[in-house]
């Protein structure tokens, strides 16, 4: 089944951004095949369409270090994005605001609310190479990703992560300073229980809904949904109990650990210790055990359940990231994977060094020969 209806960027222009120092571009709706040396500015590229969403961009990189060496003013991304609202201009980037301001948006030339306001109108996905190790490294990277997961189809989570982070910090500050106010640190605990009991339960149904979207997967070939096994640690155990008591439970958590709490120097329970598992279903076995080309496998497996699931709940196909990800597939697997995306009716950017790789798109999607921060058409 098609997704009804799509969104996509129609046109792009980047200024000092990476290593394009002025650049306009405009692209189809459907695949998009961004070839080029290493080195040419494909990752750089998707990277700024990944800016059209909150946060700092699929390399987690700072604003200093998007903006291209020598310009003095910041970078500037303006994107024209098309869907069944008809069309609108976003605009981002620090470009006359400095450092210390941030990264300004504006809608169709209007200051935004806020970044989050970029949700309303595009949803951006993406699967780049440092997610290989989502499995095998540490817990806040699966916490960051499940995050993710859940701000694409719920805006207000990243205000309520951003709360829960600053309570918990006022609460750490209490504990490292030895302070005995009990109001402040009630007051405080409060807070936490209510964001960080939020927080946990979004995460859960993230985890449910994606459950019921693995289970849309094939049954067999190459990101099979026989393979993925997905729980919570936290997650899992809040989610059987009733809201209320859990936010109380929390609280009184808290509150009765405070002197753990201050030896330790830090606060040791909360959804900031949480952990999101990935287990392979038919070997029983976490999936950090398993081997590099599996654990692509499932984590494509959940990077494309996670892409219907959006399509589904906002009933339009997301824009997708898809960076070098031909070259770890073998054919077969490529071909399932343009066919799934087909089937998702997504626009779908897809990089790598070799126009071979994606030889089956020929007629169906959009090249593009990436060279030394310049674009051309093939
Ligand atoms: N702030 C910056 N200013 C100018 N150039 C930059 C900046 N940041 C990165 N670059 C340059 O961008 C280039 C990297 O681009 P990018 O990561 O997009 O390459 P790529 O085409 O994806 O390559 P690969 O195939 O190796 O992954 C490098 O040459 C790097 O030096």
């Amino acid at each position: 089944m098609k997704a009804e209806a799509q969104t996509h960027v129609s046109r792009l222009i980047l200024t000092d951004f990476r290593n394009y120092h002025s650049l306009s571009l405009d692209f189809s709706p459907g695949a998009i095949v961004l070839t080029g040396d290493n080195g040419a500015g494909k990752t750089n590229l998707l990277e700024a369409i990944s800016f059209l969403t909150p946060g700092r961009g699929l390399r987690r990189a700072s604003h200093d270090d998007v903006t291209r060496a020598g310009a003095m003013n910041g970078f500037a991304i303006h994107a024209r994005i098309e869907g069944a609202f008809g069309e609108v201009e976003i605009g981002t980037g620090t470009i006359g605001d400095g450092e210390a301001s941030g990264r300004k948006v504006r809608i169709n030339g209007a200051p935004a609310r806020s970044a989050d306001e970029m949700l309303e109108w595009l949803r951006v996905i993406w699967l780049v190479p440092s997610m290989d190790s989502l499995f095998t490294g540490p817990a806040s990277d699966r916490r960051r990703f499940i995050d993710r997961l859940v701000l694409a189809i719920d805006p207000s989570h990243g205000r309520r992560a951003l709360d829960y982070e600053k309570a918990m910090r006022g609460r750490n500050r209490l504990l490292s300073e030895n302070a005995r106010d009990e109001g402040w640190f009630e007051a405080i605990e409060r807070q936490m229980a209510e964001t960080g009991t939020a927080i946990a339960a979004a995460r859960v149904e993230m985890v449910r809904l994606l459950c019921g979207m693995i289970e849309h997967l094939p049954s067999d070939g190459p990101f099979p949904k026989a393979d993925i096994a997905l729980s919570g640690t936290l997650e899992e155990a809040l989610a059987y109990q009733p809201a209320v008591d859990v936010e109380e439970a929390f609280l009184r958590s808290l509150s009765a650990n405070r002197y753990r709490d201050r030896a330790a120097g830090r606060t040791l329970e909360g959804p900031h210790r949480s952990d999101l598992n990935v287990r392979h279903r038919p070997k029983d076995m976490p999936a950090g055990l398993c081997s590099t080309g599996e654990q692509k496998a499932l984590l494509t497996g959940l990077v494309l359940s996670h892409t219907r699931l959006v399509a589904e709940l906002t009933r339009s196909a997301p824009v997708l990231l898809l960076d070098e990800i031909a070259a770890h597939l073998d054919a077969g697997r490529r071909a399932a994977l343009f066919e799934i995306l087909e089937e998702l009716n997504c626009q779908a950017f897809m990089s790598g060094t070799d126009a071979a790789l994606f030889s089956a798109l020929e007629g169906r999607a959009q090249f593009l020969n990436v060279s030394g921060g310049s674009i051309s058409s093939r």
